[in-house]
Formats: structure tokens, C-alpha cells, sequence
């Protein structure tokens, strides 16, 4: 029997193209890309691997950055999709249109090929509703709200660390941080989602590579009244040129050149590396007073599995809450960095959102 999905995932600056075996969760084939979803290096690559792989698989597995109301779960791709997704683009700008593209083509290329959306929103659905709510009049708040953002990449965090605690996912209370290109933390309680950095967009929360995070709203005011920039170029320049990025002068997005920079004598990449740690540790210790205990504290996304000074950096800070800093250099698989019997255990999870959209476009389907 043919178990093999196509997983896509549009990130802000790459897209990742995966062959994923749903019984034995078995990556066999990859395609990585560099550039923005939709730029023609990406789309080239899009093309070829539905042409090898899309008449063949199971289902096409897209990662919805977005779900807004319309996709708060999996949910198969159909005639009324694209126009509800064109609602969504505004707020997710850097993911939702990309994603609207890839199912058009999508469903050009393999158009007897089930698709399947899976919103990064749908983890959060259990988010209670003090989490949920931001203190504005009423009649802004059935627009907008707080959903969270990386649920693929939480879901299959949860799953390891349950996997490697011995213990059910139900019974689990962690502090999970996804540390990528986009950056979130989330508290989970029981298994489930009760709160998160990322709230109304995927532009909110923590600092991130490129994207600013929260900010005071006065400032916005003050830009768009008094910058002599326009709306757009705020937006672009707080979506693309802030972050890392922007506290590195320009330098860098990527935390290994800037570690390497730092540890070559360069004051700014130090500086922009110990804002991005302190709120990191400012959003673990946040999302720390939704529980009573912690079982572990994780780190995943690209950075979060691959950068150790940075998870040594946020632990140190997170002393008060009985975080072991004193921490080992990266892992080839998942498990603990912290010293074995210190507790809670510090664990990398390498991020897995392919095999987490196979799962949950087969279940969908
Ligand atoms: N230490 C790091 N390792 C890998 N990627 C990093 C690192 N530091 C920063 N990055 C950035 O994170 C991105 C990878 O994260 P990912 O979430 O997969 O990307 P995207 O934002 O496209 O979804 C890369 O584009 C890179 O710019
Ligand atoms: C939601 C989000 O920030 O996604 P990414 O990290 O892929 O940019
Ligand atoms: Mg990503």
C-alpha cells in the first residue's frame, strides 16, 4: 500500500519539500530551498518534486502558518479554500500567500492528489480564554484575539518529550521554546496548550531573526506619524529588517555568524545576541506562572537544536525558576542537555514539522 505524503512547508525565508512514509514515519526524500516560498528558485524546486512525487502520494500536506476562524484544524483542501485563504493573507503576510500559491499549483500538478491544510494555529485551540483575550474595547475584540503560532513544531515536541520522559503526553507540564527563523514560547499543562508568546500574528511575541516582536504601540503611532515612512514601509521594515537583523546593523540573521562575530571581539552582534536571549528567558519565565511545576524545559526550531550558547545564555537567566544552566554542546538526536538527574531536565528536540503534517493530513483525510 502507498503510504507516502508530500509535506510543504512555507517558511518566511525557505521552503522545505518532504517524502514522508505515514506508517513509518521515514523521511525519503528532501528538498530544502533556501530563498522565500515563491521566489522562482523555490517555485522551480516545487515544480520538479510534485512532478516526481505528486501523482504518486497519498495526500499533499500543507503547513497553514494561519488558520484564523476558517481552519482552526486539519482540514482538506476544496472549492471554497483559496477565497477563505485570501482572507487570511493580511495577517500572515509572509506565510498565507505563499501557501495560497503552492495549492494552486498544486492542484495544476497533481489534480487527482488529495491537499490538506494543517493550521500552526490548530495546537493553541485549547488556549483558555485568559489567554486568549487582549484587553481592547468590544467591538475590536471578535476580530482580533490571541491564537499562537509553531503548533506543528509544539505537537511534535510534546511527542518527544513524552517519548523521552517515559510518560503520557496527558501528565506533562513543559516549557517548550521554538526558536527559528520565527521565534515563540509556549507553557503547555497536561498535554495541551494554555498559553504563548505569539498572539494575534505571527509578527507578535518574542524578538525574532528578522521580525521585531511585540512592541510598545505607541511607537507604531509615532513611526507612522512622524518617520516619513508609509504604512507599508513600516510594516516590511518591522517584518524583514528588525530582529537580529536589524540589532546587528545589517550584520546577520543567523545566530551562528553572529556567535562567531561576538566571540571574535564584535560589541554589536554580542549585544543583539543578549536581547534575543533575554527575551527568550522573559518569555520562558512568562509562560512559567500558567504552571504549578515543570517536567522539562525544551528547545526546538532550527536555532533552539543548534545553538547551544544561546540555550546556555536563556537557561543562566532562568536560575530563579531552578533551571540547570551548566548545559552539554548539541546532540545528534533528541534528548537532555542538562547533567543527568538535575531537574527539570533541559531537552532538544530536533524540529520536525514534515512528519508532524503527515500525521496530521493522514488523520485529516
Ligand atoms: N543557528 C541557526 N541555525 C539554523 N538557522 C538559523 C540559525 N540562526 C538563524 N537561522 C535562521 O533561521 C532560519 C531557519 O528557520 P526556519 O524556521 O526553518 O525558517 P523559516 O523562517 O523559513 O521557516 C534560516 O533561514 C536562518 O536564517
Ligand atoms: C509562525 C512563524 O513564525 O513561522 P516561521 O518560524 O516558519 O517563520
Ligand atoms: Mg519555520
Amino acid at each position: 500500500m502507498n503510504t507516502r505524503a508530500i509535506t510543504v512547508n512555507a517558511g518566511s525565508n525557505s521552503l522545505r519539500l518532504d517524502l514522508v512514509d505515514t506508517q513509518d514515519l521515514r523521511v525519503h526524500e528532501s528538498q530544502h530551498t533556501s530563498t522565500p516560498p515563491t521566489a522562482p528558485e523555490s517555485l522551480r524546486d516545487f515544480d520538479e518534486f510534485l512532478g516526481q512525487h505528486g501523482e504518486r502520494a497519498t495526500t499533499v500536506a500543507h503547513r497553514l502558518v494561519h488558520g484564523g476562524e476558517h481552519f482552526p484544524q486539519p482540514r482538506p483542501v476544496d472549492e471554497n479554500t483559496v477565497s477563505r485563504l485570501h482572507e487570511l493573507e493580511a495577517l500572515a503576510p509572509q506565510h498565507v500567500p505563499s501557501t495560497v500559491q503552492l495549492v494552486q499549483r498544486t492542484a495544476h500538478a497533481a489534480p487527482s492528489t488529495p491537499q490538506v491544510l494543517c493550521p500552526d494555529t490548530g495546537f493553541h485551540h485549547t488556549l483558555p480564554a485568559e489567554s486568549r483575550l487582549e484587553p481592547l474595547p468590544s467591538r475590536w475584540r471578535s476580530q482580533i484575539r490571541r491564537y499562537g503560532f509553531h503548533g506543528l513544531s509544539y505537537a511534535w515536541a510534546l511527542r518527544r518529550t513524552s517519548e523521552l520522559l517515559g510518560r503520557d503526553a496527558e501528565r506533562i507540564n513543559a516549557l517548550v521554546a521554538h526558536v527559528g527563523g520565527g521565534c515563540s514560547v509556549c507553557a503547555i499543562h497536561n498535554g495541551r496548550s494554555v498559553d504563548t508568546t505569539m498572539g494575534f500574528t505571527p509578527l507578535s511575541g518574542i524578538m525574532m531573526t528578522r521580525r521585531s516582536g511585540d512592541l510598545d504601540p505607541s511607537a507604531l503611532v509615532w513611526l507612522l506619524r512622524n518617520s516619513g515612512e508609509d504604512l507599508d514601509e513600516v510594516e516590511a521594515a518591522l517584518q524583514r529588517e528588525s530582529g537580529l537583523l536589524g540589532l546587528s546593523n545589517g550584520y546577520s540573521d543567523d545566530t551562528r555568524e553572529l556567535v562567531e562575530a561576538a566571540e571574535a571581539g564584535n560589541d554589536t552582534a554580542r549585544t543583539a545576541l543578549t536581547v534575543f536571549c533575554r527575551h527568550l528567558a522573559s518569555g520562558l519565565a512568562a509562560m512559567a506562572t500558567n504552571l504549578d511545576s515543570v517536567d522539562a524545559v525544551v528547545f526546538t526550531g532550527e536555532i533552539g537544536w543548534n545553538q547551544p550558547e544561546v540555550r546556555r545564555e536563556v537557561c543562566r537567566r532562568l536560575a530563579l525558576l531552578g533551571v540547570p544552566a551548566d548545559l552539554s554542546d548539541n546532540r545528534q538526536d533528541d534528548g537532555p542537555v542538562s547533567g543527568s538527574g538535575e531537574r527539570p531536565p533541559v531537552l532538544v528536540v530536533q524540529p520536525r514539522e514534515e512528519i508532524q503534517l503527515a500525521l496530521e493530513a493522514t488523520r485529516a483525510l
